[in-house]
């Protein structure tokens, strides 16, 4: 049902109507104009769902003209509005006209809260229906599937993915922590002739280095101490499957030569092992460091990198795609309602704008352990933004600090730079109209 916060513009010429619904609301958040002018006002700044609408406004209070004006407007600004008109004592005629323009409903004067407020409900849901619906119709373009997107530049990510799926091409994945990198690799590999053999991840940040070695190359019998068995390795299990390497920029160097001889002669020899064994392995790499960057500094062999990036996907953070926040939010309610056995509907307008406004430095993983956490301990029938542990943007002073409000644009359209030229930085230094070094500046500046 209706949000407690949800918009409702009464737009209504007579100041004691216009009290008399304002209380009548209670459950949403009402909004008023008495006037064309204000209305759209309203509109833009707010874009409330729910509007009902007096057919009678000044200047020609007595006729419907203006009222069927502002109808338009509406209609034209926010398609999806749901607006529900008021007409004089059975004005048939005029009700039927305003729907027939899309109108969603048609109520006669004198008001009855009651009556009024079933249709306003009802208004609600389907709007809220409409737009679940929608959403869904645009996840139904995602190629891949397990990932959740309605963003073009991540919907460009996943149509690449499944281009170099069928290929034996090494692929690296470039993104933030938490972006998704091993969803990917899993779905690349689902999509590839290998689907059936095994994908086997490991992560190069996560083992000691002097384990990692027999981990990935396996050892014989002997080898070190403790080694009493003869052990295969992580990509002998990965034969005719994929090996996925998360953390690939932690590799360390002594270790990025005996893999690039693999990738080489795809073949390996084991710890403490004189034999050469052949493997068949399709390898997919993936991080969150600035490998170029560690080239230069001479932490990662250069060579390495042109064999493991033979294909370079940098997917974009959850900041910058454009209605994911919202979509896998909503995604994750249902996902932990079903886990959990609880029933929470959606989440406040607060909520809504909090999770807007939040940076989202963990991007999906972040998102998706805030929504658990808020499922588990909501109390209402909605998550606010305490449950998610975000501000309350609502009660927050605007910011009129320049410095901050400077900062935050020039973050933001580095940012979008970035992202729309696939972290070209040349490009997108000619994208801001600055030089190189200046956008080394900005990515330093603000750890992009
Ligand atoms: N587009 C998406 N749709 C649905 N779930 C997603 C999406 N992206 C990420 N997730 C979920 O978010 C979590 C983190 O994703 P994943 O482990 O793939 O990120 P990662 O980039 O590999 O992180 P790290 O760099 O820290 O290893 C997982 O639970 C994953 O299922």
């Amino acid at each position: 049902m209706a949000a407690e916060t949800t918009k409702l513009l009464v737009v209504e010429d007579d100041p004691g109507i216009r009290n008399q619904l304002r209380w009548c609301f209670e459950r949403y958040q009402v909004l008023l104009a008495g006037d064309r002018t204000s209305a759209l006002e309203q509109v833009r700044r707010h874009r409330p769902p729910l509007i009902t609408l007096d057919l009678g406004l000044p200047p020609d209070a007595d006729a419907t003209s203006e009222g069927f004006a502002t109808l338009d407007e509406i209609l034209a600004l926010a398609p999806d509005t749901k607006v529900v008109v008021v007409t004089g004592n059975n004005d048939r005629e005029n009700a039927v006209r305003a729907v027939g323009r899309g109108a969603y409903d048609f109520y006669y004067k004198p008001i009855d809260p009651v009556l009024l407020g079933t249709i306003i409900n009802r208004a609600a849901r389907v709007h809220e229906l409409e737009q679940a619906n929608r959403q869904l119709m645009r996840l139904k373009d995602s190629p891949l599937d397990g990932v959740l997107t309605a963003s073009p530049q991540m919907l460009d990510v996943c149509r690449t993915i499944e281009k170099v799926a069928p290929s034996t091409a090494t692929v690296l994945l470039k993104g933030e922590t938490g972006t998704g990198k091993e969803l990917l690799a899993r779905s690349l590999h689902r999509q590839s002739p290998r689907s059936a053999e095994p994908f086997i991840a490991v992560n190069c940040a996560a083992i000691p280095e002097n384990l990692l070695e027999s981990e990935l190359f396996g050892h014989e019998r002997g080898a070190f101490t403790g080694a009493v068995r003869q052990t295969p390795g992580k990509i002998e299990y990965a034969n005719k499957g994929t090996l996925f390497l998360d953390e690939i920029g932690d590799l360390p160097l002594s270790l990025q030569a005996k893999l690039l001889r693999f990738l080489q002669e795809r073949t390996i020899e084991r710890v403490g092992g004189r034999r050469e064994i052949t493997v068949d392995v399709r390898v997919i790499c993936a991080t969150h460091q600035d490998l170029e960057a560690k080239i230069e500094r001479g932490e990662f062999r250069s060579d390495l990198y042109y064999r493991i990036s033979e294909i370079s996907v940098r997917i974009p953070p959850l900041s910058m795609r454009q209605g994911d926040v919202l979509l896998l939010a909503r995604f994750f309610i249902e996902h932990f309602n079903d886990e959990h056995g609880r029933n929470l509907k959606g989440f406040t307008s607060e909520a809504i704008a909090a999770m807007e406004a939040h940076p989202w430095p963990g991007n999906v993983r972040e998102l998706r352990n805030r929504i658990k956490r808020a499922v588990i301990m909501a109390e209402g029938r909605q998550i606010t933004p305490k449950d998610l542990e975000l501000s309350d943007e609502s009660l927050k002073e605007p910011n009129f600090n320049l410095r901050e409000v400077r900062d935050r644009a020039e973050r933001e359209a580095a940012l979008r730079a970035l992202s729309r030229t696939n972290g070209n930085v040349a490009r997108a230094a000619e994208l801001l109209g600055v030089s190189r070094p200046t956008m080394y500046d900005l990515m330093r500046k603000y750890n992009l």
